[in-house]
């Protein structure tokens, strides 16, 4: 792989170039589709030669394209820009950005023509956009730019039109960054960085010795060298080397001499060469056997200009049906954009690279986009049988562009479901990064949303993860509600310590635990699966399934329990009618002594939230909020002894107007108020008024130490001065002025607990 070290980010420059060799290239071709004028039909491609300065001291790289060349307005907006703002500051908060200083922000994101700095103190581009009804007599232009300089200058070739059309990039390189003019180091670092970046040819200059008859020796004092470029890679004659004529001077020795007496005489002549660098077929169009992880994450880094690995990929052909064949790749990103999340409903795909026979069309797919849920997918698909000069207008009516949307859906919702069935641990990368995809597409997609939501995990209250389908294996006889509580923002394991979860747990129920807010949209979409539906348990409507089976003792018990706890949930009723609607005796509790559950078209803890979060006025402010709202039941547990405690005291109350004791129904009336708040928060809501709240407690915390009620806390503070306005004149410095070092920089004060760990150097 070639994820980058400290020293090797530099290397980069060459993939960079390439690239946008490569789509220069690409931009003349589908130019020339619609202006047949544009391109002669002369050879497309990229060359690459290293020249060394005849001193031996440093040298220049040029790389030359045959692509859509640039005019001098185009030299000066596409590449002056930058050159203006100064290109070593750029290069220099470009490659510490990342924090590390290591330039990996320079590796992972490109930095396009700018590259070139990092390796040459000087650039020169030769650039000569081709003929056209626009442009009738192009002028070749240079454009020079010097590392440390903020500015550039643009200037008509004095070699004239020596291009005939492209552009010409010579990088006078660094004196560190001499390793490169050796042709064997930049092969390797094409093979290793952009063997894929170009789908055009990439050739370089190469020079070899080898031995050839001599058939005039006569004439041979010494050796003789002999240059022949033995591939012209372009119709402009790549440029002549001037160091050509430097010739491999063999030493000529007595033995030599003899040897040659007996042997027939050969002579060492140096051959030039252009080396194609990325002669193998596309990698699409190869056996899936024959290619390595490692080329397909290259193919993925140059091709999409993504330099993280892909999380998984798929190689596949197939045919459309419609009388196409193709062949595609289809990659998942290691990480989705941010930009994606903060509009998921607004993005649109822009990496389904659709190719006709190996050569790049179009990657808008128009109106047969992907859906939203999947705009993320990168693609790249070949179809063999449409036709190459196919325009896209002409396109958005082909049948096959219409199928591929469907293509592409299907193969992705395969790569999914195969790694979910195959390869868990692998399952858990992917849904980290996933995870929330798939609920998106359950929501969006309705013909695929049973695939899709098949897909999703939960934590429960029994493990980690559960899909639905093993949620179902694992129900209880006679359950026929799928349970789930929802609280967005909270941890599963809070959750799980839920007083909606208590009973259901104790009793061996399975409980999903969403801490989405996604899960309860998913829900309330899939509304059930498998014909069983979903229940949220802080809910009305909760039940265990097996009530039916309850014998008639049991019965009997829940109506004697009613009977005898009807004075404390009539006095209840009273007392929270401002919170609640109805006070019952509760089935889900064990421990706790009360909860607040939402009726079914009320809001639970978990939306009252979001409404509060997505702060609508149009939400909030209409009767139907405030009927959600208050669209609530205080259920009390009969087995608590608090509850129990609170029943006596109700019963004790007398009845008759005469002998009420107005103190203490204030006293049992401050309980009441702090066991319903106490239900609220316990339930996940906000307590109304928490001043209110803490002042009942006080109360109810005097009486229990004893303390008398009406007692008053002793209120009297010391008073601020007077005021005066008069500002305070210089005498000490607050903080102590920098100490200037003997060379002049300021010397940086460190405290002295922190002079082992903290190094600062100022410059
Ligand atoms: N070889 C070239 N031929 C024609 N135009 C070029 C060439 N190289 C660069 N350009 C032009 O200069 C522009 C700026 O190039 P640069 O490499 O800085 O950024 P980019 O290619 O747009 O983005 P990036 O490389 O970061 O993806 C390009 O968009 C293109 O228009």
């Amino acid at each position: 792989m070639q994820y980058m070290t400290n020293n090797q980010h530099r290397e980069i420059f060459i993939r960079e170039l390439i690239s946008n060799a490569n789509d220069a290239l690409e931009k003349l071709r589908l130019s020339a589709l619609t202006d047949k004028n544009l391109w002669d039909g002369n050879p497309l491609n990229i060359t690459i030669k290293a020249l060394k300065n005849e001193d031996g001291k440093g040298g220049r790289i040029i790389i030359t394209d045959t692509g859509i060349g640039m005019s001098a307005d185009e030299l000066t907006t596409n590449l002056g820009t930058l050159a203006k703002s100064g290109t070593s500051d750029f290069l220099a908060k470009a490659e510490s950005q990342d924090g590390t200083g290591n330039g990996n922000l320079i590796g992972a994101f490109g930095l396009g023509f700018y590259s070139s700095f990092l390796v040459a103190d000087r650039v020169t581009v030769a650039s000569i956009p081709p003929k056209s009804a626009k442009v009738p007599d192009p002028v070749q232009h240079v454009f020079s730019s010097h590392a440390d300089e903020a500015s550039f200058e643009i200037y008509p070739d004095p070699r004239g039109n020596t291009l005939g059309r492209g552009t010409e990039i010579t990088l006078f390189l660094k004196s560190d960054a001499t390793e490169y003019l050796e042709t064997d180091k930049i092969t390797e670092l094409i093979n290793k960085h952009s063997s894929f970046s170009s789908s055009f040819p990439v050739f370089i200059f190469t020079q070899r010795t080898e031995e050839v008859p001599d058939e005039d020796p006569i004439t041979e004092e010494s050796p003789i060298s002999s240059s022949e470029v033995t591939e012209a890679p372009s119709e402009a004659e790549p440029e002549k080397n001037d160091d050509d004529d430097e010739a491999i001077i063999e030493e000529v020795t007595e033995e030599n001499e003899k040897k040659e007496a007996s042997a027939p005489k050969t002579k060492s002549v140096l051959i030039d060469e252009w080396v194609q660098l990325n002669a193998q077929a596309p990698l699409w169009t190869r056996d899936p056997k024959n290619v390595t992880d490692d080329e397909y994450i290259l193919f993925y880094n140059a091709f999409f200009k993504d330099f993280t690995k892909p999380l998984a990929w798929h190689h596949f052909s197939g045919d459309s049906g419609s009388g196409v064949s193709f062949k595609a790749i289809l990659y998942l990103p290691g990480k989705l954009a941010e930009e994606y999340w903060q509009q998921p409903l607004a993005s649109k795909s822009k990496d389904i690279k659709l190719m006709v026979k190996r050569t790049f069309i179009t990657s808008d797919l128009g109106d047969h986009s992907l859906p939203k849920w999947a705009s993320w997918v990168k693609v790249v698909i070949d179809a063999d049988d449409l036709p190459l000069n196919v325009s896209r207008e002409t396109l958005q009516s082909n049948r096959f562009l219409k199928q591929l949307k469907g293509i592409i859906i299907k193969r992705l919702i395969q790569v999914f479901t195969k790694i979910s069935d195959e390869d868990p641990e692998k399952f858990r990368e992917i849904e980290k990064t996933y995870g929330s995809i798939f609920k998106l597409g359950a929501v969006e997609d309705l013909k695929n949303r049973e695939k899709l939501a098949s897909l999703t995990r939960f934590t429960t209250t029994q493990r980690n993860e559960t899909t639905l389908d093993q949620y179902l294996a694992n129900k209880k006889k006679g359950q026929k509600q799928i349970f789930y509580l929802a609280e967005m923002g909270k941890t599963p394991e809070h959750l799980a310590q839920s007083v909606f979860v208590e009973k259901l747990h104790a009793r061996g129920y399975e409980v999903l635990l969403l801490t989405e807010p996604l899960d309860e949209i998913l829900f309330g979409n899939l509304r059930q699966w498998k014909n069983v539906p979903f229940q949220d348990i802080a809910k009305a409507g909760l039940k265990f399934g097996d009530e039916d089976e309850d014998p008639e003792a049991e019965k009997e018990e829940q109506e004697r329990l009613k009977e005898k706890y009807s004075p404390l949930l009539e006095w209840l009723k009273t007392e929270a009618k401002d919170t609640v609607r109805d006070v019952v005796l509760s089935n889900r509790l064990v421990k706790s002594p009360c909860a607040i559950v939402a009726e079914a078209g009320g809001y639970t803890a978990n939306v009252q939230k979001m409404m509060t979060a997505s702060n609508s006025k149009a939400n909030r402010g209409g009767i139907l909020h405030e009927f959600a709202m208050k669209a609530k039941v205080l259920e009390i547990n009969p087995r608590s002894p608090l509850i129990e405690g609170l029943l006596r005291r109700v019963r004790d109350l007398p009845t008759d107007d005469d002998d009420k004791d107005p103190e203490t129904e204030e006293e049992l009336r401050e309980v009441a108020s702090i066991l319903i708040d106490g239900a609220l928060v316990r339930s996940g809501f906000e307590v109304p008024d928490s001043n209110r709240f803490f002042s009942h407690v006080d109360r109810v915390l005097r009486r229990s130490l004893g303390v008398s009620e009406t007692a008053p806390t002793d209120e009297t503070v010391k008073p601020a001065p007077p005021v005066d306005p008069e500002l305070p004149t210089q005498q000490e410095p607050l903080v102590a002025p920098p100490v200037e070092k003997d060379d002049g920089k300021p010397k940086v004060i460190i405290p002295d607990h922190m002079k082992n760990d903290v190094r600062i150097e100022s410059h």
